[in-house]
Protein backbone atom coordinates (compact mmCIF):
# COMPACT_ATOMS: atom_id res chain seq x y z
CA UNK A 1 0.00 0.00 0.00
CA UNK A 2 1.76 3.23 -0.71
CA UNK A 3 0.34 5.84 0.95
CA UNK A 4 -0.41 9.60 -1.09
CA UNK A 5 -1.84 11.92 1.03
CA UNK A 6 -0.42 11.51 5.20
CA UNK A 7 -0.77 14.10 7.98
CA UNK A 8 -0.21 13.03 11.98
CA UNK A 9 -1.44 15.66 14.78
CA UNK A 10 -1.89 18.67 11.61
CA UNK A 11 -2.96 21.38 13.44
CA UNK A 12 -4.40 24.73 12.22
CA UNK A 13 -4.91 27.70 14.67
CA UNK A 14 -6.72 31.05 13.85
CA UNK A 15 -6.21 34.26 16.24
CA UNK A 16 -9.65 35.64 16.10
CA UNK A 17 -10.70 39.02 17.27
CA UNK A 18 -14.05 38.82 19.71
CA UNK A 19 -15.68 42.27 20.77
CA UNK A 20 -15.64 42.20 24.45
CA UNK A 21 -17.90 45.40 25.71
CA UNK A 22 -18.31 48.41 23.77
CA UNK A 23 -14.42 49.21 23.16
CA UNK A 24 -12.60 46.21 24.05
CA UNK A 25 -11.83 43.69 21.48
CA UNK A 26 -9.87 40.27 23.17
CA UNK A 27 -7.88 37.89 20.86
CA UNK A 28 -8.40 33.91 21.03
CA UNK A 29 -7.11 31.67 19.61
CA UNK A 30 -9.77 28.55 17.66
CA UNK A 31 -8.20 25.31 16.58
CA UNK A 32 -10.00 25.22 13.00
CA UNK A 33 -7.85 21.83 12.86
CA UNK A 34 -7.24 20.14 15.79
CA UNK A 35 -4.73 17.05 15.73
CA UNK A 36 -5.88 15.60 12.51
CA UNK A 37 -4.22 11.59 11.27
CA UNK A 38 -4.24 10.99 7.91
CA UNK A 39 -3.10 8.26 5.95
CA UNK A 40 -4.85 7.95 2.14
CA UNK A 41 -3.57 5.38 -0.27
CA UNK A 42 -3.09 5.36 -3.92
CA UNK A 43 -6.61 5.16 -5.82
CA UNK A 44 -8.43 5.41 -2.45
CA UNK A 45 -11.60 7.81 -2.80
CA UNK A 46 -12.37 9.41 0.61
CA UNK A 47 -15.15 11.26 1.72
CA UNK A 48 -14.35 14.07 4.07
CA UNK A 49 -17.63 15.09 5.70
CA UNK A 50 -18.43 16.82 8.69
CA UNK A 51 -20.75 19.86 10.28
CA UNK A 52 -20.12 23.64 9.00
CA UNK A 53 -17.35 25.24 10.44
CA UNK A 54 -15.54 21.80 11.12
CA UNK A 55 -12.45 22.02 9.51
CA UNK A 56 -12.85 20.49 6.30
CA UNK A 57 -12.07 22.99 4.18
CA UNK A 58 -9.12 24.13 6.03
CA UNK A 59 -7.69 20.78 6.33
CA UNK A 60 -7.68 20.99 2.11
CA UNK A 61 -6.03 24.21 2.40
CA UNK A 62 -3.09 22.71 4.14
CA UNK A 63 -2.83 19.67 2.33
CA UNK A 64 -2.55 21.66 -1.36
CA UNK A 65 0.06 24.33 0.16
CA UNK A 66 -2.32 27.04 0.12
CA UNK A 67 -2.35 27.31 3.93
CA UNK A 68 0.94 26.78 6.30
CA UNK A 69 -0.17 24.11 9.27
CA UNK A 70 0.58 25.21 12.76
CA UNK A 71 1.92 21.93 14.06
CA UNK A 72 2.05 18.64 13.08
CA UNK A 73 3.37 16.78 9.27
CA UNK A 74 1.70 16.34 6.01
CA UNK A 75 3.06 15.50 3.06
CA UNK A 76 1.01 14.66 -0.39
CA UNK A 77 3.15 12.29 -3.09
CA UNK A 78 5.72 12.24 -0.38
CA UNK A 79 6.05 16.06 -0.85
CA UNK A 80 5.67 19.09 1.64
CA UNK A 81 2.45 20.63 0.54
CA UNK A 82 3.79 24.29 1.11
CA UNK A 83 7.48 24.39 0.96
CA UNK A 84 7.26 22.19 -2.45
CA UNK A 85 4.07 23.71 -3.63
CA UNK A 86 5.14 23.97 -7.33
CA UNK A 87 5.94 20.50 -7.42
CA UNK A 88 3.27 19.43 -5.77
CA UNK A 89 0.95 21.54 -8.37
CA UNK A 90 2.34 19.19 -11.19
CA UNK A 91 1.02 16.06 -9.29
CA UNK A 92 -2.52 17.10 -7.83
CA UNK A 93 -5.41 18.77 -8.89
CA UNK A 94 -7.63 20.97 -7.07
CA UNK A 95 -11.37 21.98 -7.35
CA UNK A 96 -12.49 24.42 -4.47
CA UNK A 97 -16.22 25.12 -5.70
CA UNK A 98 -16.22 28.82 -4.66
CA UNK A 99 -13.00 29.27 -6.79
CA UNK A 100 -12.18 29.23 -10.02
CA UNK A 101 -8.78 28.46 -11.58
CA UNK A 102 -10.19 29.72 -15.23
CA UNK A 103 -9.39 32.62 -17.18
CA UNK A 104 -13.36 34.75 -16.37
CA UNK A 105 -13.25 36.36 -19.85
CA UNK A 106 -11.89 33.34 -21.90
CA UNK A 107 -13.54 30.54 -23.42
CA UNK A 108 -12.75 27.24 -21.59
CA UNK A 109 -10.93 26.18 -24.86
CA UNK A 110 -8.36 29.17 -24.19
CA UNK A 111 -8.14 28.17 -20.38
CA UNK A 112 -7.53 24.94 -21.61
CA UNK A 113 -4.45 26.00 -23.64
CA UNK A 114 -2.98 27.91 -20.94
CA UNK A 115 -2.68 25.66 -18.71
CA UNK A 116 -1.49 23.02 -21.22
CA UNK A 117 1.24 25.73 -21.50
CA UNK A 118 1.56 26.55 -17.82
CA UNK A 119 1.75 22.84 -16.74
CA UNK A 120 4.23 21.88 -19.99
CA UNK A 121 1.72 19.08 -20.80
CA UNK A 122 3.02 17.53 -24.18
CA UNK A 123 0.35 18.53 -26.76
CA UNK A 124 -0.85 14.66 -27.42
CA UNK A 125 -1.32 13.95 -23.75
CA UNK A 126 -3.67 17.01 -23.01
CA UNK A 127 -5.26 16.48 -26.30
CA UNK A 128 -5.90 12.94 -25.36
CA UNK A 129 -7.41 13.95 -21.64
CA UNK A 130 -9.29 16.92 -23.23
CA UNK A 131 -11.17 14.42 -25.65
CA UNK A 132 -11.74 12.36 -22.56
CA UNK A 133 -13.21 15.03 -20.65
CA UNK A 134 -15.10 16.88 -23.44
CA UNK A 135 -17.65 13.36 -24.14
CA UNK A 136 -17.67 12.21 -20.66
CA UNK A 137 -18.67 16.23 -19.14
CA UNK A 138 -20.52 17.01 -22.74
CA UNK A 139 -18.52 20.31 -22.71
CA UNK A 140 -18.85 20.43 -26.62
CA UNK A 141 -22.11 23.01 -26.43
CA UNK A 142 -20.07 25.81 -24.36
CA UNK A 143 -16.58 24.99 -25.09
CA UNK A 144 -16.10 28.56 -27.02
CA UNK A 145 -18.48 30.42 -24.56
CA UNK A 146 -16.60 33.24 -22.12
CA UNK A 147 -16.53 31.32 -18.40
CA UNK A 148 -18.28 33.92 -16.83
CA UNK A 149 -21.14 33.58 -19.08
CA UNK A 150 -21.66 29.68 -18.23
CA UNK A 151 -23.69 27.95 -15.60
CA UNK A 152 -22.84 27.06 -12.39
CA UNK A 153 -23.08 23.44 -13.78
CA UNK A 154 -20.96 23.87 -16.99
CA UNK A 155 -18.70 25.66 -15.30
CA UNK A 156 -17.78 23.13 -12.34
CA UNK A 157 -17.61 20.54 -15.67
CA UNK A 158 -15.26 23.30 -16.87
CA UNK A 159 -12.91 23.37 -13.69
CA UNK A 160 -13.00 19.17 -13.22
CA UNK A 161 -11.42 19.82 -16.48
CA UNK A 162 -8.71 22.38 -15.92
CA UNK A 163 -7.99 19.70 -12.79
CA UNK A 164 -7.37 17.20 -15.01
CA UNK A 165 -5.56 18.04 -17.98
CA UNK A 166 -2.30 18.04 -16.39
CA UNK A 167 -3.05 13.67 -15.35
CA UNK A 168 -3.04 14.34 -11.37
CA UNK A 169 -2.05 11.39 -9.14
CA UNK A 170 -4.64 12.81 -6.47
CA UNK A 171 -7.67 15.08 -6.79
CA UNK A 172 -8.93 17.53 -4.04
CA UNK A 173 -12.31 18.65 -4.60
CA UNK A 174 -13.99 20.89 -2.16
CA UNK A 175 -17.68 20.43 -2.37
CA UNK A 176 -17.80 19.82 -6.25
CA UNK A 177 -21.41 19.07 -6.64
CA UNK A 178 -22.82 21.98 -4.43
CA UNK A 179 -25.57 24.73 -6.04
CA UNK A 180 -25.87 21.76 -9.38
CA UNK A 181 -29.21 20.02 -10.46
CA UNK A 182 -29.80 16.99 -10.60
CA UNK A 183 -28.63 15.90 -13.73
CA UNK A 184 -25.01 18.28 -13.61
CA UNK A 185 -24.85 15.88 -10.48
CA UNK A 186 -25.17 13.07 -11.94
CA UNK A 187 -22.56 14.12 -15.13
CA UNK A 188 -20.12 15.11 -12.36
CA UNK A 189 -20.66 12.00 -10.06
CA UNK A 190 -20.80 9.58 -13.02
CA UNK A 191 -17.45 11.29 -14.55
CA UNK A 192 -15.66 10.88 -11.04
CA UNK A 193 -16.61 7.39 -10.56
CA UNK A 194 -15.52 6.63 -13.89
CA UNK A 195 -11.93 8.44 -13.11
CA UNK A 196 -11.71 6.52 -9.76
CA UNK A 197 -12.35 3.05 -11.28
CA UNK A 198 -9.05 3.17 -13.24
CA UNK A 199 -7.54 3.17 -9.36
CA UNK A 200 -4.48 4.80 -10.56
CA UNK A 201 -6.37 8.46 -9.14
CA UNK A 202 -6.25 9.05 -5.65
CA UNK A 203 -9.87 11.17 -4.46
CA UNK A 204 -10.45 13.04 -1.47
CA UNK A 205 -13.72 15.22 -1.76
CA UNK A 206 -15.73 17.23 0.86
CA UNK A 207 -19.02 17.22 0.53
CA UNK A 208 -22.82 18.35 2.47
CA UNK A 209 -24.25 16.04 -0.05
CA UNK A 210 -24.11 12.55 0.92
CA UNK A 211 -25.62 11.03 -2.23
CA UNK A 212 -22.07 12.03 -3.25
CA UNK A 213 -20.10 10.14 -0.83
CA UNK A 214 -22.40 6.96 -1.21
CA UNK A 215 -21.68 6.77 -4.88
CA UNK A 216 -18.81 7.52 -5.07
CA UNK A 217 -16.60 6.87 -1.57
CA UNK A 218 -15.87 3.40 0.00
CA UNK A 219 -14.04 5.25 2.87
CA UNK A 220 -15.60 7.76 4.80
CA UNK A 221 -13.73 10.41 7.12
CA UNK A 222 -16.13 12.39 9.36
CA UNK A 223 -14.33 15.55 11.05
CA UNK A 224 -15.96 17.36 14.09
CA UNK A 225 -14.34 20.27 15.95
CA UNK A 226 -10.95 19.93 14.07
CA UNK A 227 -10.93 15.89 14.82
CA UNK A 228 -11.74 12.93 12.86
CA UNK A 229 -14.57 11.54 14.73
CA UNK A 230 -15.31 8.72 12.60
CA UNK A 231 -12.69 6.68 9.74
CA UNK A 232 -14.18 3.56 7.99
CA UNK A 233 -16.87 2.80 5.45
CA UNK A 234 -20.44 3.98 5.62
CA UNK A 235 -21.26 -0.34 6.62
CA UNK A 236 -19.04 0.29 9.92
CA UNK A 237 -20.57 3.74 10.45
CA UNK A 238 -24.08 2.04 10.61
CA UNK A 239 -22.75 -0.70 12.50
CA UNK A 240 -21.49 1.85 15.18
CA UNK A 241 -24.65 4.08 15.32
CA UNK A 242 -26.62 0.51 15.32
CA UNK A 243 -28.83 1.33 12.25
CA UNK A 244 -30.87 -1.34 10.93
CA UNK A 245 -33.13 -2.23 8.02
CA UNK A 246 -36.65 -1.91 8.31
CA UNK A 247 -39.27 -4.36 6.62
CA UNK A 248 -42.90 -2.36 5.89
CA UNK A 249 -45.41 -4.82 5.96
CA UNK A 250 -48.76 -3.18 4.37
CA UNK A 251 -51.67 -6.00 5.34
CA UNK A 252 -54.79 -6.82 3.29
CA UNK A 253 -57.01 -6.67 6.54
CA UNK A 254 -56.27 -5.74 9.98
CA UNK A 255 -54.85 -8.21 12.94
CA UNK A 256 -56.03 -9.01 16.36
CA UNK A 257 -52.81 -9.33 17.24
CA UNK A 258 -49.06 -8.21 15.46
CA UNK A 259 -46.88 -11.44 15.21
CA UNK A 260 -43.92 -11.04 17.40
CA UNK A 261 -40.66 -12.49 15.70
CA UNK A 262 -37.98 -13.06 17.85
CA UNK A 263 -34.51 -11.67 15.93
CA UNK A 264 -36.99 -8.49 14.68
CA UNK A 265 -37.95 -5.22 16.87
CA UNK A 266 -41.79 -4.49 15.50
CA UNK A 267 -41.68 -0.61 15.89
CA UNK A 268 -45.02 0.63 14.11
CA UNK A 269 -48.13 -1.59 14.98
CA UNK A 270 -51.31 0.25 12.72
CA UNK A 271 -54.60 -1.26 11.88
CA UNK A 272 -53.13 -2.13 8.13
CA UNK A 273 -48.98 -1.72 8.77
CA UNK A 274 -46.64 -3.16 10.53
CA UNK A 275 -42.93 -2.25 10.85
CA UNK A 276 -40.07 -4.53 11.88
CA UNK A 277 -36.49 -3.28 12.56
CA UNK A 278 -34.27 -6.33 11.90
CA UNK A 279 -32.21 -6.67 15.30
CA UNK A 280 -30.86 -10.17 14.43
CA UNK A 281 -32.85 -11.52 12.13
CA UNK A 282 -32.20 -11.66 8.42
CA UNK A 283 -35.50 -10.26 6.30
CA UNK A 284 -36.10 -13.97 4.83
CA UNK A 285 -36.38 -15.21 8.49
CA UNK A 286 -38.80 -12.70 8.95
CA UNK A 287 -40.56 -12.76 5.79
CA UNK A 288 -41.21 -16.83 6.44
CA UNK A 289 -42.57 -15.96 9.73
CA UNK A 290 -45.52 -13.76 8.84
CA UNK A 291 -45.82 -16.02 5.43
CA UNK A 292 -49.60 -16.41 6.10
CA UNK A 293 -50.49 -13.56 6.31
CA UNK A 294 -52.36 -11.71 3.47
CA UNK A 295 -50.13 -8.51 2.62
CA UNK A 296 -50.48 -6.08 0.31
CA UNK A 297 -47.53 -4.36 -0.37
CA UNK A 298 -43.72 -5.33 1.45
CA UNK A 299 -40.98 -3.29 1.19
CA UNK A 300 -37.06 -3.27 2.83
CA UNK A 301 -36.00 0.39 3.79
CA UNK A 302 -32.25 0.24 3.89
CA UNK A 303 -30.94 2.72 6.90
CA UNK A 304 -30.55 5.89 5.76
CA UNK A 305 -27.29 7.34 6.39
CA UNK A 306 -28.32 11.27 6.15
CA UNK A 307 -29.89 9.97 9.76
CA UNK A 308 -26.70 8.38 11.05
CA UNK A 309 -24.69 11.22 10.13
CA UNK A 310 -26.85 13.60 11.51
CA UNK A 311 -26.88 11.64 14.96
CA UNK A 312 -22.78 11.49 14.99
CA UNK A 313 -22.80 15.25 14.13
CA UNK A 314 -24.92 16.37 17.19
CA UNK A 315 -23.80 13.84 19.50
CA UNK A 316 -27.02 12.02 20.12
CA UNK A 317 -25.96 8.43 22.03
CA UNK A 318 -25.48 5.46 19.94
CA UNK A 319 -28.97 3.44 20.09
CA UNK A 320 -28.19 0.42 22.05
CA UNK A 321 -26.03 -2.52 19.47
CA UNK A 322 -28.28 -5.43 18.52
N1 LIG B 1 -9.02 32.72 7.88
C1 LIG B 1 -9.68 32.39 8.99
N2 LIG B 1 -9.63 33.16 10.07
C2 LIG B 1 -10.27 32.83 11.22
N3 LIG B 1 -11.02 31.72 11.36
C3 LIG B 1 -11.12 30.90 10.31
C4 LIG B 1 -10.47 31.18 9.06
N4 LIG B 1 -10.76 30.18 8.20
C5 LIG B 1 -11.56 29.31 8.88
N5 LIG B 1 -11.78 29.74 10.14
C6 LIG B 1 -12.56 29.04 11.17
O1 LIG B 1 -12.10 27.71 11.26
C7 LIG B 1 -13.17 26.81 11.44
C8 LIG B 1 -13.15 25.75 10.35
O2 LIG B 1 -13.46 26.34 9.10
P1 LIG B 1 -13.53 25.50 7.74
O3 LIG B 1 -13.80 26.47 6.65
O4 LIG B 1 -12.33 24.64 7.64
O5 LIG B 1 -14.80 24.60 7.99
P2 LIG B 1 -15.58 23.62 7.00
O6 LIG B 1 -15.64 22.31 7.69
O7 LIG B 1 -14.97 23.66 5.66
O8 LIG B 1 -17.03 24.28 7.01
P3 LIG B 1 -18.20 24.43 5.88
O9 LIG B 1 -18.89 23.11 5.84
O10 LIG B 1 -19.06 25.47 6.48
O11 LIG B 1 -17.52 24.83 4.61
C9 LIG B 1 -14.43 27.65 11.48
O12 LIG B 1 -14.78 27.87 12.81
C10 LIG B 1 -14.02 28.93 10.80
O13 LIG B 1 -14.76 30.02 11.30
Amino acid sequence: MMTVIAARELRKEFTVRVRQGRLRRARRTVAAVDGVDLAIARGEMVGYIGPNGAGKSTTLKMLTGVLTPSGGEVSVCGLSPVRQRTRLARRIGVVFGQRTQLWWDLPLRDSYDLLRHIYRVPAAEHAARLRRCRSLLDLDEFLDIPVRQLSLGQRMRGELTAALLHGPEVLFLDEPTIGLDVVSKQAVRGFLAELGAGGDVTLMLTTHDLADIEKLCRRLLVIDHGRVVHDGTIEALHARYGSRRRVVVELEEPLAAPPEVPGATLVTAGPLRLEYDLTGATAGELLARLAGLAFRDLSIVEPDIEDVVARLYTGAPVTDAP
